[in-house]
């Protein structure tokens, strides 16, 4: 079912606040926030003020860069799979996704003299503005979520062996109502989008309701994916999503995925393993895992996942 015009709001969580330190009250209480939210809506929006500087050059930039031929576009590649240029057969929405994206020189080599061989200074600026920007409530939010599982010892070498990849999305005005993507959890460990004034994001809540996501311009997403998941042994669900755009407005959504990076291990800390949990997950190495997800999503496989990867 869908809400059509629901005028819920998902929590709003704001981390404006510059003095926003580790242990302080402000920190225990944002913390607090995240906590509830999780609980009662598994996402939650993260305001941050500061996104606003860089809001109208980051859809301009986004705008500049799709409106870019079609032939341009596709001499974007990947060797990884599903992280180049994509259009769906629907012409309805395409992305572009960029691997270690917190790198300013792999936007620079990878992405802008690619598209624009004379270069385009001010659109690596502008991603790597945002990146930065995004990244950083990322790392504050995971932490967060560490500390209320009890487990924040980790947060350091979990956070140094991430991969930041930034996905950025057109969808096509159209008047036909179409899931693109259709229901689905991310992967990741923690996603957070953030869009334009055009919605069509819809999350699931826990009664199986679908849920209009209304943001202001000055919020993020967040996300929870099944990495995280995985790693606190199934302690925080994954949250499940899609997109329906509907209207002749252009739609436009950056979101950056974090996830762990290939050849780390990811495993279950052990203090969240015990009689009454037993480990549900067995080590993983992500980039392994998303070879076999792209090889069963090519295959037309629905479903799998990484908890189906490395359930014991
Ligand atoms: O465009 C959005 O709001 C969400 C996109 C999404 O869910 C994805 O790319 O995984
Ligand atoms: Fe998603």
């Amino acid at each position: 079912m869908s809400l059509e015009s629901s005028p819920f709001r998902l929590p709003v969580i704001d981390f404006s606040k510059q003095e926003l330190k580790r242990g302080s009250s402000e920190w225990d209480s944002v913390k607090h926030r995240v906590r509830e939210a999780l609980e009662e809506y598994g996402c939650f929006e993260a305001s941050l003020d500061r996104v606003l500087e860089v809001r109208k050059a980051v859809f301009g930039a986004l705008e500049e860069l799709f409106d870019l031929p079609p032939q341009t576009k596709q001499l974007y590649v990947s060797d990884k799979p599903l992280r180049g240029y994509k259009r769906a057969a629907s012409g309805l929405c395409e992305d572009m996704v960029i691997d270690a994206a917190n790198i300013t020189e792999n936007i620079e080599r990878g992405l802008t003299t690619t598209m624009w061989p004379q270069g385009n200074t001010s659109f690596s600026k502008t991603v790597v503005c945002f990146t930065e920007l995004a990244s950083g409530l990322e790392k504050t939010i995971r932490r967060m979520i560490l500390e209320i599982f009890g487990v924040e010892k980790y947060a350091d070498e979990m956070i140094e062996s991430t991969n930041y990849i930034l996905k950025v999305i057109k969808y096509e005005g159209s008047e036909t109502r179409e899931a693109c993507p259709g229901a689905h959890s991310d992967q990741s460990m923690i996603t957070l989008l953030y869009q334009n004034e055009v919605n069509g994001l819809e999350i699931q809540n826990k009664d199986g309701e679908w849920i209009n996501v209304n943001p202001s311009p000055n919020s993020f997403i967040v996300l929870i994916g099944e990495s995280l998941n995985v790693w606190l042994n199934g302690g925080l669900s994954s949250t499940f999503h899609r997109v329906i755009k509907k209207g002749s407005n252009t739609r436009y959504c950056v979101a950056l995925f974090t996830t762990p990076r290939g050849g780390y291990q990811v495993k279950v800390p052990k203090e969240l393993v015990d009689d009454k949990n037993g480990l549900l997950f067995k080590p993983f190495d992500y980039e392994e895992f998303w070879i076999t997800f792209c090889t069963q999503a090519a295959q037309g496989i629905c479903g799998y996942d990484l908890r189906t990867y490395c359930s014991v």
